[in-house]
């Protein structure tokens, strides 16, 4: 009997490494085709070009499967340049291993065919079946700022996370390397950095190099383990705006932490913390309004959970992925290793007047 997953596992990670060959290209160039969507946040041709690229592969692989990605071509509908500018991009963009590019199929064919893909990607999503969330580019302000960034893919059947697998192209490849503070900005894809992180439910969580051809082999990933809280720190978003930071270190200083956060964008965070280069990831709600997205979290929920890791809202709910597009019954997020959770969601909750 074939490992369940075995070939959703495969195609999602080989997806993420050919689009990350584009997002790199992007990354390096100084102009990255920016534009502001609807709500004010930026997106680029790397984040279009990788959804598309991305998309392409589940259209061949698994015809049947509904997608929920954060773009959309609306915008490529109303600027030609754009449009030829990713269809540039993304026709030039293969993996080196013939055999790798041969399994992923079928490619985006041509211009109408680019918007097409993108657009396959509007699912509603729900309780119901098999759904990917694709985040082409998390920590799209990292990926411009010189920080870190992650494509994210996962797999939900009937809202559970499935699969989940999450290439970080600026995060070193040792599980080891310690994490540094100075995080935001000046972070490279050079020799010895590029990683995929990636989980099925049940069989644990690995991390490989991140190649240009096949798939490298994966190693077994795991959290450390907090055995008092004075040695820890908090893995946090970089944006104020994202996540509250004056409440995290109120209760960094409850739970007698006294080491700075580390502010890394994406869902990077997710990974470093589950291959225990981090600790305990904290996302505190900065507004009653904002509801997270399911492309943000699911790949990473999974991979944490793998590791030995527990993630719930500030209320100690799991997250739950069946809802739709966005996390509406959740609010903010706390990942920790298991042994730990239930110590800082108390003083969580302590802070922000939950109990
Ligand atoms: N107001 C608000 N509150 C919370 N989260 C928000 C908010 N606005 C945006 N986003 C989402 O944050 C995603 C990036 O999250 P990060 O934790 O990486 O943020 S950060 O860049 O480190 O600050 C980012 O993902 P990308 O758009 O894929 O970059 C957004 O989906
Ligand atoms: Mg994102
Ligand atoms: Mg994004
Ligand atoms: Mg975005």
């Amino acid at each position: 009997m074939t490992t369940p997953y075995a070939r959703e596992l495969e195609i999602a990670q080989l997806a993420v490494q050919r689009a990350a060959l584009l997002t790199k290209r992007v990354f390096h160039e100084k102009a990255k085709g920016t534009v502001s969507k609807d709500d004010a946040s930026p997106v680029t041709v790397g984040d279009f070009g990788a959804q598309a690229l991305i998309i392409a592969a589940l259209r061949h692989n698994f015809p049947g499967d509904a997608i929920v990605a954060e773009e959309e071509a609306a915008q490529l509908r109303a600027d030609a340049g754009l449009r030829e500018l990713i269809w540039g991009l993304v026709k030039g963009t293969r993996l080196e291993d013939e055999e790798a590019e041969g399994l992923l199929g079928g490619g985006v064919r041509d211009v109408e065919d680019l918007l097409e893909v993108v657009d396959l990607g509007r699912s509603e999503g729900g309780r119901v079946g098999r759904v990917w969330t694709l985040d082409p580019i998390d920590g799209t302000k990292g990926f411009l700022r010189g920080g870190q960034y992650a494509l994210a893919l996962a797999l939900l059947e009937d809202g559970d996370v499935k699969v989940g697998v999450l290439g970080c192209p600026n995060l070193p490849v040792d599980d080891a390397a310690p994490l540094t503070v100075d995080i935001g900005a000046n972070q490279s894809d050079d020799e010895g950095r590029g990683v995929i992180f990636s989980a099925v439910i049940g069989q644990g969580a690995t991390s490989r190099p991140l190649s240009t051809g096949g798939l490298t082999e994966g190693k077994n990933i795991k959290m450390k383990e907090v055995t008092e809280m004075a040695s820890a720190s908090f893995c946090e978003s970089v944006e104020a705006g994202h996540s509250n930071q004056s409440e995290s270190a109120q209760i960094a200083q409850k739970l007698g932490i006294t080491k700075p956060s580390v502010r890394m964008d994406s869902q990077a965070k997710y990974g470093s913390i589950a291959r225990g280069a981090g600790d305990i990831y904290l996302r505190l709600p900065t507004s009653k309004t904002y509801q997270e997205k399911i492309w943000d979290h699911a790949g990473g929920d999974l991979i944490v959970r793998e590791a030995g890791g527990q993630v719930t809202d500030t209320k100690g709910r799991r997250l739950d992925f069946g809802v739709g597009r966005t996390l509406a019954s959740n609010s903010g997020v706390i990942a920790a290793p298991a042994a730990v959770h239930g110590q800082v969601l108390d003083v969580v909750q302590e802070v922000l007047g939950l109990k």
